[in-house]
């Protein structure tokens, strides 16, 4: 069977993504979610013009010509703390003790801070009758204007921005309880083979491996990216070799999740249940120009997308970088590029697989220079040295070799 390039399988892939529906949710159940309309800026930020610093609000014109060796004296008639919807009339030669945040009075055209006082910051409870001020540095000084952040009926953020802490608390600012959020994509994991044990199983006699077994660290590591790839994980499901359960697994998962994936049992072999099960049920199998992450299967079974992922954890987390990242960006609205990457350049020669395109782990040695992330390469079963990549390399199907010098493309994975 010939090989499909890789670029071919995502976007056959991305073809059958549409985003999940919106909903409204309160802000901070937003958290994570992509935002699905642009939220308009109902006030202005600032709401009102405030002081930016503890001091006098004052008449610029009184105080222009302060200095140390000839301070003015002013009048203190009102006194404004953060909070507070006072607006004292300051005729000339007056002024009020404003604090930061406090509402800046109507007839002032500057702030003096206390330390342009000779009171310095001695402060008491109540305002001194007058005060002397030392400096002033111009009209408008320490005044934050109404509107200056953001403009009342301006985009305070547009669609499509995720929201992570600083999106919610501009949010909060704004006075945004609630947000129209792009529905999280709902995922179910599904691990096959005889050979799994579970690691977490309270049951001692389980947890000890006789020959050929040994510890699924698919579910995890699938549930989890997913997990941080912004998606709600509904179901871990684990089925052996048999066949028997695979389908009733499958399909109840189809009826409730937006994405199931599976992995294990894809290749060739006879006791490749997963090809032999659901290729006859709406999943199409290929083998893809990749290394690691050769044999997948995609496709639609009711409502969801099945990607039956290659057993092999560096081979699932691979493909799981390749096609279900992407795939779960759009249905949760991002609209930005299919992956988190940057530039780099190499510091280490290595060989890659001639006729597919090479996702190796990599490591930043420095900010621009990569290196392999470990003596393994590439290598499919390396489960124990995943977690040292920074992320994987993306090595062009026609390279054989890559040399130091060269640069690549390396899609960032979380550590
Ligand atoms: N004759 C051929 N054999 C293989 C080919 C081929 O083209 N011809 N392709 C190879 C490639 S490439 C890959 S990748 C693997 C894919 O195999 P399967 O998806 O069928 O996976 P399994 O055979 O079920 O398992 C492979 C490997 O991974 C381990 N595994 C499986 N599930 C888990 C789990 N949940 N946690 C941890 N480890 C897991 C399993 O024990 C095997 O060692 O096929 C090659 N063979
Ligand atoms: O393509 Mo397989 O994923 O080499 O190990």
């Amino acid at each position: 069977m010939n090989l499909i390039p890789l670029e071919t399988h995502l976007a056959q892939v991305l073809a059958k993504v549409t985003p999940r529906e919106q909903l409204r949710v309160p802000l901070l159940e937003a958290h994570g979610c992509v935002l699905a309309a642009p939220v308009i800026a109902r006030a202005s930020l600032p709401g009102f013009d405030n002081s930016g610093m503890d001091g006098y609000a004052v008449r610029f014109a009184d105080v222009q010509n302060a200095s140390e060796a000839a301070p003015v004296r002013l009048r203190v008639v009102g006194d404004v703390p953060a909070g507070s919807s006072a607006d004292p009339a300051l005729a000339p030669g007056t002024c009020a003790r404003v604090m930061t945040g406090a509402p800046i009075p109507s007839d002032a055209d500057a702030v003096v801070p206390l330390e342009a006082t000779t009171l310095g910051t001695a402060v008491t409870e109540t305002a001194a009758e007058t005060i002397d001020v030392t400096s002033a540095k111009g009209p408008g000084a320490h005044i934050r204007r109404a509107g200056e952040d953001i403009a009342e009926g301006t985009e305070l953020l547009p669609a499509g921005t995720e929201l992570g802490a600083r999106a919610i608390a501009t949010l909060a600012a704004g006075g945004v309880g609630e947000v129209e959020v792009v529905r999280r994509p709902r995922v179910a994991v599904i691990a096959t083979g005889d050979e799994l044990l579970d690691p977490t199983a309270a049951d001692v006699a389980a947890l000890t491996p006789a020959r050929g077994q040994l510890y699924d660290s698919n579910t995890p590591l699938m549930g989890l990216l997913a997990n941080e790839a912004g998606a709600e994980i509904i179901g871990v499901f684990r089925t052996d070799d048999s066949g028997e359960h695979l389908l009733e697994v499958v399909e109840a998962a189809c009826e409730r999740a937006d994405v199931v994936i599976t992995t294990g049992g894809v290749s060739v072999g006879a006791f490749d249940v997963v090809r032999l099960r659901l290729s006859d049920r709406g999943v199409n199998f290929t083998k893809v120009a990749m290394q690691p992450g050769k044999p997948q299967g995609f496709g639609q079974i009711g409502n969801a997308l099945v990607f039956c992922l290659p057993g092999n954890p560096v081979s699932a987390m691979a493909s799981f970088e390749a096609f279900v990242r992407p795939a779960l960006r759009r249905m949760r609205g991002e609209l930005g590029p299919t992956h988190d990457s940057r530039m780099a350049v190499v510091g280490e020669e290595w060989r890659t697989p001639a006729g597919r395109a090479q996702l190796m782990p990599v490591r930043w040695t420095d900010g621009d220079t990569i290196v392999p992330a470990h003596s393994g390469g590439s290598g499919s079963h390396m489960v124990g040295r995943i977690a040292r990549a920074d992320g994987l390399a993306v090595v062009p199907a026609d390279c054989e070799l890559v040399r130091v010098g060269d640069q690549l493309e390396v899609w960032e994975m979380l550590r």
